[in-house]
């Protein structure tokens, strides 16, 4: 369990139901990515929230920084009503296939997206036997009504849930109605398919975390932004490299990124970076940069970095926070005859860059 703060505001994260800040308005989903489809299914449980015309004050939780294994007590809510997500961890896919599932949002960043909208709570359900094996119905008595006193719910309309995903939205409505909580059901966010697919009529598809990392894998940098709602952002520690970058003129901060985070095309790309907190908060001015994704074979390089050049700066960035959001894609990376060549590509590209950004 953690609790992150921004600016003074927190978003409780806990994996225990029973530990949950009540009564809550949930919205149901994995929301990985928290794209533009899920920014719409969570817009109707965030403040100001009335239910039955009557105005209730909104939770603002003060909890102090809890440490792992610290025995917690969430304070009272005073008849505030806690906006919450509510996902599965590990990610149902995951559960079933038990091969490890590469995220848009790992958990700091999706609480970190979740917190900007003005979500109070992440309520991380452990997805297991236990858990599928929940009917609709108990689903929602068990883990909605009686653990996190749901007085309104949010979920998309193609939303499945309960053993075997025999519910659907529409019964989560009738069996929610049951005990008197509205369910809304939010409409699927869509955009045009792609090019190759389209013919004279404008296709219309559904956004989906699926959909954006296809785009991601194919390097379709701005037609992912566009469908997250924001540039996609790799957030990462900085680490020594070859020390190689200094040599040719061309220092590149090496990033350590989360183990889950799935990495789009691999190449160089035109990037935007900030320096950020541990929370994910900015810390200081941004910079306009290039970015390369690959295994560096001009330098015989085995394993897979993740490195920015900034512009106009110099300085020491190791042990820093970067998040670098990734704006154009430039180019494939290349194996070059000599660091020489490398050099001049990699000024073309600073070029190409600055072109982009008009800096
Ligand atoms: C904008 C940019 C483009 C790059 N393109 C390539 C490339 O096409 N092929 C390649 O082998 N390495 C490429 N690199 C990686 C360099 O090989 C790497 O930055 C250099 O070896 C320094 O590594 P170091 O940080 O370990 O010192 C690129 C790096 C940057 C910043
Ligand atoms: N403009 C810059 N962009 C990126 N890193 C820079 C810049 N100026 C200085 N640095 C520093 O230099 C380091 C990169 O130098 P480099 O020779 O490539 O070493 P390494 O292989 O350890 O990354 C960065 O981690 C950072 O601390």
């Amino acid at each position: 369990m953690l609790n992150l703060s921004q600016n003074g505001c927190s978003v409780w994260v806990t994996s225990s139901p029973e530990l949950a800040l009540t009564p809550t308005a949930v919205a149901l989903g994995k929301f990985d990515g928290v794209h533009r489809g899920h920014q719409r299914v969570i817009q109707p449980i965030l403040p100001p929230f009335r239910k039955d015309g009557e105005n209730r004050r909104w939770g603002e939780p003060e909890m102090g920084r809890t440490g792992d294994g610290e025995k917690v007590t969430p304070p009272p809510h005073n008849g505030s009503i806690f906006s919450t997500v509510v996902t599965f961890d590990p990610h149902p896919q995951e559960f079933f296939t038990g091969k490890p599932r590469s995220l848009l949002t790992p958990l700091d960043e999706k609480v970190y997206q979740l917190r900007s909208l003005g979500v109070q709570q992440l309520v991380l359900l452990p997805f297991d036997k236990e858990l599928c094996a929940l009917t609709p119905e108990e689903f929602v008595e068990k883990i909605l009504v009686q653990q996190l006193q749901a007085v309104q719910i949010s979920v998309g309309q193609d939303f499945r849930f309960g053993s075997r995903r025999t519910g659907t939205a529409r019964d989560l409505q009738i069996i929610a109605a049951k005990y008197k909580i509205p369910v809304t059901i939010a409409s699927l966010e869509t955009c045009a398919e792609s090019q190759e697919n389209n013919t004279e009529v404008d296709q219309q598809t559904r956004i989906s975390s699926s959909l954006i990392r296809e785009i991601l894998a194919s390097g379709d940098i701005e037609r992912a932004n566009q469908l997250l709602g924001r540039p996609y952002t790799l957030i990462g520690t900085v680490i020594k490299g070859q020390q190689i970058g200094r040599t040719i003129g061309f220092p590149t901060a090496n990033l350590e990124l989360p183990k889950d985070k799935f990495l789009p095309h691999h190449g160089v790309y035109a990037v935007r970076v900030f320096t950020v907190s541990e929370t994910l908060d900015i810390t200081g001015n941004d910079y306009f940069g290039v970015m390369n994704i690959g295994n560096r074979p001009t330098v015989n390089g085995i394993n897979l970095s993740v490195e920015v050049h900034l512009f106009d700066w110099f300085g020491d960035l190791y042990g820093k926070k970067l998040a670098v959001h990734l704006e154009k894609f430039l180019r494939p990376e290349q194996k070059f005859p000599n660091l020489e060549a490398l050099k001049t590509q990699i000024q073309l590209d600073c070029s190409a860059a600055r072109a982009f950004f008009q800096c």
